[in-house]
């Protein structure tokens, strides 16, 4: 298979685990005879530097023009006090809107042997697997009007949603929901918010195509709180942009980090954008010490979605679960013993473990 693929490494931590995501595709590429060639592009404070916008026109036909993107991380201290519309955030909200990505699924499933990143207990957190399907491309990040008033004294944020965009990650979640354990939680604040009545109601109507899932519907306040203290009830959740930015970054305690959440946005054609939940991680940058795995497992999703390689998603995962296994880890990483390694050498050993497993694999097919 032949696929062009477009980096988007960004800023601070972006720019190491986008290499390691690279390193992992290029093995994956060479034990399953695929073509994968990679071009990168500038994007959030990066590109302010280089052309003055954290999106240069470039970089949106390039991504136009790509079979997939993998994103690393934008933002940093460098850029927080840039004007508004040169902060590299507008970038990354800039780059979904252009291709549509409404649908930002984030995976959230604990590997074994690794700890939780809080005082949770082990009893607690074991046996959570769950989704959470965020709308990406609305809410209050996009309503405008968004700008300071009465000389600079009073600001407004708009939380603003059409019929059409609420149905369309409804639907996306419904599907999932079917192919998980049909059970789905619709997340919003329907006791106050406009935008969320509007919400439940759609998700009520919805239930009607989809008959064998059940549904619930949850305030945000307390499934934030139940998100940590009984994960399990959960199988996948649907919910609006920000609150699904919060409640995806409070899940990765249950992961043992930030670090092991990726997620796939997506719009309805296969298009997709892959990017880890982290940020760019400004307080570790440059130290070669990110844990690259929600980019190298952002990159299987990729393999998934986007080109349909499944055995070769498959292998990669297997891969991440395997050298977590041996008790290699990152030093944001909890475990009961084991070694800690930088970014680069978790890297390796992930590749690694794709040439000898595939090779291994290749070696019994050929004498059976
Ligand atoms: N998708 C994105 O590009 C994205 C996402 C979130 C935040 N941001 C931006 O990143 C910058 C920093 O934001 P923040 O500090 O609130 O969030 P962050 O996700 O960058 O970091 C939060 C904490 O998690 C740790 N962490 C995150 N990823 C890690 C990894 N792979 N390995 C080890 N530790 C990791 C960091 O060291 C830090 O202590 C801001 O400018 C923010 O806007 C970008
Ligand atoms: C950097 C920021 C704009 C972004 C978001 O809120 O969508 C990030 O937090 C994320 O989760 O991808
Ligand atoms: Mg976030």
């Amino acid at each position: 298979m032949d696929k062009k693929i477009v980096l988007l490494p960004g800023d601070g931590i972006g720019q190491e685990v986008i290499h390691s995501a690279k390193e992992i595709l290029h093995a994956v590429a060479q034990e399953f005879k695929h073509t994968f060639t990679f071009e990168s592009h500038d994007i959030g404070g990066t590109a302010v530097d280089l052309h003055g916008t954290p999106l240069p026109d470039s970089t949106v036909e390039a991504c136009k023009k790509a079979d997939a993107v993998l994103l690393g991380a934008v933002g940093g201290p460098k850029w927080d006090l840039n004007p508004s519309h040169l902060r590299p955030e507008k970038g990354l909200l800039g780059i979904r809107k252009e291709l549509g990505l409404f649908a930002n699924l984030r995976p959230i499933k604990g590997f074994k042997k690794l700890l939780p990143s809080s005082p949770l207990k082990q009893e607690v957190i074991e046996g959570s697997d769950l989704l959470i399907v965020r709308e990406l491309t609305g809410g209050l990040y996009f309503g405008t009007p968004s700008e300071r008033r009465e000389n600079g004294n009073s600001v407004v944020d708009t939380l603003f949603y059409t019929r059409k965009e609420i149905e369309r990650i409804v639907d996306k979640a419904f599907q999932a929901a079917m192919k998980r354990k049909k059970q789905l939680t619709s997340v919003d604040k329907a006791n106050v918010l406009e935008s969320s009545k509007l919400w439940r109601e759609i998700v009520e109507e919805k239930k009607a195509a989809y008959p064998e899932v059940v549904v619930q519907h949850m305030l945000v306040d307390s499934t934030a709180m139940k998100l940590i203290t009984n994960p399990s009830q959960f199988d996948v959740i649907v919910t609006e942009n920000m609150f699904g930015d919060i409640l995806s970054d409070e899940a990765s305690v249950l992961t043992g980090s930030l670090g092991m959440l990726p997620s796939a946005s997506l719009r309805d054609d296969g298009v997709g954008l892959y990017e880890p939940v982290h940020g760019s991680a400004p307080d570790i940058a440059g130290q070669g010490i990110a844990n690259p795995l929600a980019m190298i497992l952002s990159a299987a999703l990729m393999l998934r979605y986007s080109f349909g390689l499944e055995e070769e998603a498959k292998l990669v995962e297997d891969a991440v679960q395997s050298i977590l296994d041996e008790g290699y880890h990152t030093p944001d990483l909890k475990m009961e013993s084991g070694v800690t390694v930088g970014t680069s050498e978790m890297t390796r050993l992930i590749a690694d473990y794709i040439q000898t497993r595939n090779a291994s694999s290749c070696i019994l097919s050929c004498y059976i």
